[in-house]
């Protein structure tokens, strides 16, 4: 696995974990995944030559995030001149322009307010004559860029990530995917309510091309979502619970909102905030003694 000079500066020996992070509510976690990213980037320090690779998904709950990243570039803390994008999923058959298509959300949402090229921005064809290959050459392209460095995902209410729906292979790649019954049910929110209106197929990246990135980040929030989330916290690795693929990343981080965290064991919470606030004071101790000049500082122990 290829891991750049500068993301490796952040990493400690906490890193081979899959990490919970709760707040309170949804801008809370869109102001934390925000923060977070910001400094990835800008500790990658990426250039024409070095873009940092970032995977990104679609759906309500990143929004907050979204916004935040926008307030970010606006305040001149953060830049997308150097990064490159590759989106989870798209339907098919939705013509492009579509209002709820997925590159018409992006770039209403996000790709419109940032200083991004959009040629550097990737969004599979749904609408491609060659579907198979145009998943295939997908794959390839995020290849051909090195990996992807950090994938922000989100997941459906039946645990899916991208669209990797109940059932599929741990070890899928960038293909054609059936969408289950619940998920066309949900999704048909943003279609009038209209069921039919949903298409019933999309291209979605694969739980391994998820795996594949260097570190990913999931947003859950919202009570839907509570069962979701304690299926791939609480249970084991398990193809119905795409999500839970995340267990076997050594470098994943799902941030909740409260309501999100309503099917989790009050153990399980206290001991996700417990590992929070020694890592708060572990990281206060690295500043300060590095702001002093001294060393070695210590390092936060295993989340694991
Ligand atoms: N394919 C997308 C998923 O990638 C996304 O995670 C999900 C969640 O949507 P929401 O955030 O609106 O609940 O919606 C769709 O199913």
């Amino acid at each position: 696995m290829r891991m750049s000079k500068n993301s490796n500066a952040l990493r400690t020996n906490a890193d081979n974990r899959l990490g919970l992070i709760i707040r309170e509510n949804a801008p809370s976690v869109g102001d934390y995944i925000a923060n977070y990213i910001c400094r990835r980037i800008n500790d990658f320090d990426p250039t024409a030559e070095k873009p940092f690779v970032l995977g990104l998904p679609t759906g309500s709950s990143p929004i907050p995030t979204y916004k935040a990243l926008i307030k970010l570039v606006k305040a001149g803390k953060l830049s997308f001149k150097h990064v490159v994008t590759f989106n989870m999923d798209e339907y098919v058959g939705l013509p492009q322009d579509h209002s709820e298509s997925y590159h018409t959300f992006m770039f209403r949402e996000f790709f419109s307010h940032v200083d991004i090229p959009p040629s550097q921005v990737h969004i599979l064809n749904g609408n491609a004559t060659d579907l198979i290959a145009e998943c295939n050459s997908y794959e390839e392209k995020i290849k051909e860029y090195g990996g992807i460095e950090l994938f922000l995902g989100g997941i459906g209410e039946d645990g899916h990530i991208a669209f990797n729906e109940p059932g599929s292979s741990l070890a899928s790649r960038t293909r054609i995917k059936t969408l289950a019954y619940d998920t066309i049910l949900a999704n048909a929110r943003f279609f009038n309510n209209d069921i039919s209106a949903v298409p019933h197929m999309a291209l979605t990246v694969g739980v391994a091309t998820v795996l594949d990135s260097r570190e990913i980040v999931v947003v859950v929030t919202g009570q839907r979502k509570a069962l979701a989330l304690s299926k791939a916290i609480e249970g084991g690795v398990n193809h119905l619970w795409t999500l839970s693929a995340l267990q076997l990343h050594p470098w994943a981080l799902v941030v909740a909102d409260e309501d999100a965290t309503a099917e989790l064991r009050v153990k399980t919470v206290k001991y996700f905030k417990s590992i929070e606030r020694v890592q708060d004071e572990v990281e206060a101790t690295q500043r300060e003694l590095k702001s002093k000049g001294k060393g070695p500082v210590p390092q936060v122990g295993s989340m694991e």
